[in-house]
């Protein structure tokens, strides 16, 4: 169990706070949702121990970082956005390398890692010779040297194929069963099968805490779908659309409103995503 407790973590310069009011995380995999700026990449560093805040405290299981920090960062696997990777070591030296510097001495923690992340066929490759999608499963790999308790992924997915992508949610999700795992994403609708809990934050502060199933429930908006020729369809206000394809010789429009647009229009259940743009009032 991860808890935060009154945090708050002001950001010197840039006048942006973080302002958590007592939160807990159980196991699963915890969504981080926001907008540009809004704090995903802030809670992170602050999840991570990569900074500490200003006010508060974090608890980890039994352990605080005023007293536990070297127990708590092993306890912990963090792979931040843009990670650098050593350009010259091989990909199976850069993980041998990291499992020793984190104490891992056996041979078996590495050749695990590239097993699991399916980067047996690059362990001789230096990593400026490999595709970004395989430099992040890299950056993935050294996040589980010692199989953490605590992952905290900011934008786990960027640059992996579609194929890798999915492998790596499934993989997590059963991972996480009694580990938390909190993962930033701008693309919620992949994780919507195997993400439990949602955390949006607005501003540096929660705007929703709780199951993917409350997220979509209660909202003001709806989800509606219809068919509408090319006419009837620039009459709608273009911040409500959000997916359009042809159908035949009509145009198959799904939309948010408050009420059935038209006769045609039935309603739909909303995915994550609608449910984002809902909340967050962008259309
Ligand atoms: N190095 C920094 N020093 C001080 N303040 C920063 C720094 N980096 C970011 N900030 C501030 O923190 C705010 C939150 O940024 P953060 O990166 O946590 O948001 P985010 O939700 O992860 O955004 P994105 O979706 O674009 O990654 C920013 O708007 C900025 O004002």
């Amino acid at each position: 169990m991860l808890e935060l407790k009154q945090v708050r973590w002001h950001r010197q310069g840039y006048g942006f706070t973080l302002a958590m009011p007592n939160l807990i995380f159980r196991s699963g995999i915890t969504l981080l949702a926001g907008s540009n700026g809004s704090g995903k990449t802030s809670l992170l560093q602050l999840l991570a121990t990569a900074a500490f805040p200003s006010e508060g405290m974090i608890r980890y299981g039994d352990m605080t970082t005023d007293r536990h920090l070297p127990a708590i960062r092993a306890s912990i696997g963090f792979v931040p956005t843009g990670l650098e990777l050593y350009e010259d070591m091989t990909c199976e030296k850069i993980l041998r390398y990291l499992a020793e510097l984190k104490g891992e001495t056996s041979r078996i923690e590495h050749e695990r890692l590239l097993e699991t992340f399916h980067l047996n066929e690059f362990r001789k490759r230096k990593i400026k010779s490999l595709a970004h999608g395989v430099r992040q499963r890299i950056a993935l790999a050294q996040a589980w040297i010692g199989s953490p308790s605590y992952i905290f992924l900011d934008e786990p997915l960027n640059a992996m194929d579609s194929l890798e992508r999915l492998r790596f949610i499934r993989y997590l999700s059963a991972y996480a069963r009694d580990r938390v795992v909190i993962v930033s994403t701008h693309e919620l609708n992949e994780w919507d099968a195997w993400a439990g809990r949602i955390l949006w934050l607005r501003n540096g502060r929660p705007g929703f805490h709780g199951t993917t199933e409350e997220w979509c429930r209660s909202l003001p908006l709806s989800i509606w779908e219809g068919a509408v020729t090319a006419a009837d369809y620039e009459s709608l206000p273009p911040a409500s659309v959000l997916q359009v394809r042809p159908e035949g010789a009509t145009l198959s429009v799904r939309i948010i409103a408050g009420e059935q647009p038209g006769p045609l229009f039935k309603r739909q259940p909303p995915t994550l995503e609608d449910a984002y743009f809902i909340r967050s009032r962008a259309v």
